[in-house]
């Protein structure tokens, strides 16, 4: 099958694949069949939009300032190609925490992923399993962490934990994580609550009600022990315990500890946007950071994203590594974070796009023009590995 042969491709030479899917594209025309998802970026989320339902599509956009800050602001930086550098040969990955990931990208932890298609967080993670692309299921996913982790096989993969206000829930989510294979816990800081989506509130939609993506919490031993009935008893007494517990506005850097103390995986923040808090998250031991506002869902109004990063990199001065997140859309925007500081770059918008197009097809179509374009964004602008870009692979444009 010929996208059975292209995966391989990219988990074996990824550092030829821009040339291969090219080829493949431009001469087989995808063995006689047209793409899937469209290539452009601004296609698919149009696309994306006329097949989603107006409800999950107002959730996925969230809100709309800082969404289209983050996209904008890439353009404060551009590429300035070099030539006649020899760069036949190519290497995508990048090393992190003690594990090479074949491409300089990971799978940005997205919750209630079955409202954009049935098939959910398990035909993204079949895609990222066929593509060895890691991923980073949330807290908030449909399917356990514990199936999706089967699903992933030796693919790496991260957990996202949503920090909650019970104590003994957060261990057990740790200790069911490392269990299941996750190789970093990834804490997401800035959703203690939700922010002030006016899609939402204007279709009265919000997707925590919907008992089945509370999986994480109804399968947990804890949360079922603090439970009066089983949840399969009473369904609306689980999910009023979930929207208790589910944030915790009252954290600070004294709570930090308690993280180190419960797992022994790599802890990345997710969520810094203010150089003093990655100076802080360093100094309080944590081994990663994500620059990211969260896709410009929770502050609107908020700095863009790739605005905030030079100003940690320059705090952080490699002590850990910092990786980034928020208008990601397409390689060069990747190639930018990275030139500037990121190790690597979370995808997020995008590839749910491709799922509501197309299911798991549709999100591996999405992967692997992504990683097209990564190699080939590489390769034309002089540079053989994104490990080794630096600023000086771009200009800063006066704005
Ligand atoms: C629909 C949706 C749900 C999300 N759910 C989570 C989540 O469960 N946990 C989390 O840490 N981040 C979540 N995020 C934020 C993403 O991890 C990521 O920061 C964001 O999508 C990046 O912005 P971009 O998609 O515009 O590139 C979600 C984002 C979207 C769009
Ligand atoms: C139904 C649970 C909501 C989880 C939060 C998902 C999220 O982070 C978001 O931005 O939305």
């Amino acid at each position: 099958m010929a996208t059975r042969t292209t995966t391989q491709t990219v988990a074996t030479i990824p550092h030829q694949f821009g040339n291969v899917r090219q080829r493949q594209v431009y001469t087989d025309g995808f063995n006689g069949r047209r793409p899937l998802v469209p290539a452009s970026s601004k296609l698919l989320e149009l696309q994306a939009k006329e097949r989603m339902s107006p409800d999950a599509w107002g959730y996925l956009s969230g809100m709309d300032e800082t969404m289209e800050a983050n996209i904008a602001a890439f353009r404060h930086w551009s590429i300035v190609p070099r030539i006649l550098r020899n760069v036949a040969q190519r290497d995508l990955s990048v090393q992190l925490f003690g594990q090479t990931l074949p491409v300089p990208f990971l799978l940005a932890p997205i919750g209630v992923q079955k409202i954009v298609h049935p098939d959910g967080e398990g035909a993204v993670a079949r895609a990222a399993a066929k593509l060895g692309v890691p991923m980073i299921p949330s807290t908030a996913a449909y399917i356990t962490l514990e199936d999706l982790a089967k699903t992933l096989g030796d693919t790496p993969r991260w957990f996202q934990l949503y920090w909650s206000k019970d104590p003994d829930f957060n261990a057990s989510l740790l200790r069911r994580a490392e269990r299941a294979g996750y190789t970093a816990i990834v804490v997401t800081l800035d959703t203690y609550y939700l922010g002030w989506r006016v899609d939402d509130i204007q279709n009265a939609y919000m997707p925590f009600p919907l008992y089945d993506g509370l999986v994480n919490y109804l399968t947990d031993p804890v949360f079922r022990r603090s439970l009066k009935q089983p949840p399969e008893k009473d369904r609306h007494a689980a999910i009023q315990l979930y929207m208790e517990i589910f944030g915790n506005p009252s954290l600070t850097w004294a709570d930090i500890p308690f993280l180190r103390q419960h797992t022994k995986l790599p802890i990345l923040l997710k969520g810094i946007m203010h150089p003093d808090d990655a100076r802080q998250a360093v100094e309080a031991g944590i081994d990663g950071i994500i620059v990211s506002n969260h896709g410009g869902r929770q502050v609107n109004g908020e700095r863009a994203a790739i605005d905030a990063l030079p100003d940690i990199v320059e705090a952080v001065k490699g002590q850990v590594p910092l990786l980034f997140d928020s208008g990601i859309r397409k390689a060069a925007d990747a190639f930018k974070a990275i030139a500037l500081g990121a190790k690597a770059v979370l995808l997020g918008r995008p590839y749910l796009w491709g799922l509501a197009l197309a299911g798991e097809q549709g999100v591996e179509e999405v992967l692997q023009n992504f990683i097209a374009d990564l190699d080939l964004t590489l390769a034309l602008s002089g540079h053989t590995a994104y490990s080794a870009l630096d600023v000086s692979a771009l200009h800063k444009e006066p704005v």
